[in-house]
């Protein structure tokens, strides 16, 4: 069994009368380590696919295993406890708390996590030593994204979820951002998850997983990974 394993999710939401199938009979594994982007259009079902693999949401129907545990029978308490240790969330728009200064940002994350690191350090690690003390405001959004990047990290989570972690943020930014996240699974072995618009970013990934109309489209394994230095869009 992979290290993440989807078996026949679907997922339907009910507005009104009409139900919507946002996933249906989704399957796919990731192995300890990957990182995986995950590549679709709008409305295909890439976040719902990360809200239910970070336990934001839950699946209608089929089974989620992480690590061995299937999530899909979490209670309401398991559920709290998995999102709030076990995973590390990277959003496009950063969700930093802005009374909060970027040290903080990281330890109040930290602080509830049994295997925390030390938010120092991984300030240092995502390059920011320098400004620990200031508050997101006072930082770029490349600036903001580290820190949010630190935040899920310094949790020591069993995997690291990232939903469009550069759509905000201009190419260059962009670049560096998707170059850390590179870095850290590289560094930690950690399973990176990426779910993102950008086709061109695929060739960082260890697996390529297409999603259209709530289902997979195609799995597949990069034989050429590059570094994404070595790409251009
Ligand atoms: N809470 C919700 N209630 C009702 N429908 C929803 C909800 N969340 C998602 N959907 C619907 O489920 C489908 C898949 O949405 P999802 O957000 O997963 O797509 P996506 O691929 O991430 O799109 P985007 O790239 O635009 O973020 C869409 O049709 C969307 O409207």
């Amino acid at each position: 069994m992979g290290f993440i394993e989807f078996k026949q999710v679907t997922k339907e939401y009910k507005i009104g009368e009409v139900p919507i199938k946002a996933l249906n009979g989704v399957d796919f594994s990731i192995a300890e380590g990957e990182f995986v982007v995950i590549l679709g259009a709008s409305g295909a079902g890439k976040s719902t696919i990360l809200n239910i693999l970070g336990g934001m949401d839950t699946a209608t129907k089929g089974q989620v295993f992480v690590g061995g545990q299937e999530i899909t029978r979490y209670n309401e308490t398991q559920l709290t406890r998995y999102r709030g240790e076990k995973v590390g969330f990277v959003f496009q728009f950063y969700n930093l708390i802005q009374n909060l200064n970027a040290l903080e940002n990281v330890e109040f994350a930290a602080e509830v996590c049994h295997n925390h690191l030390d938010a120092k350090q991984i300030l240092q690690k995502v390059g920011l030593q320098h400004r620990m003390r200031n508050f997101p405001s006072q930082l770029s959004g490349g600036e903001q994204q580290r820190v949010a990047i630190a935040r899920a990290v310094a949790k020591n989570p069993l995997l690291l979820l990232c939903d469009e972690p550069t759509g905000a943020l201009d190419y260059v930014t962009g670049k560096s951002v998707l170059k850390l996240l590179q870095d850290l699974n590289k560094e930690t072995k950690k399973c990176v998850v990426v779910v993102t618009h950008n086709t061109a970013i695929a060739p960082m990934a260890d697996k390529i997983i297409k999603v259209k109309s709530g289902t997979i489209e195609s799995v597949a394994m990069n034989e050429t990974k590059l570094q994404v230095e070595e790409i251009e869009w």
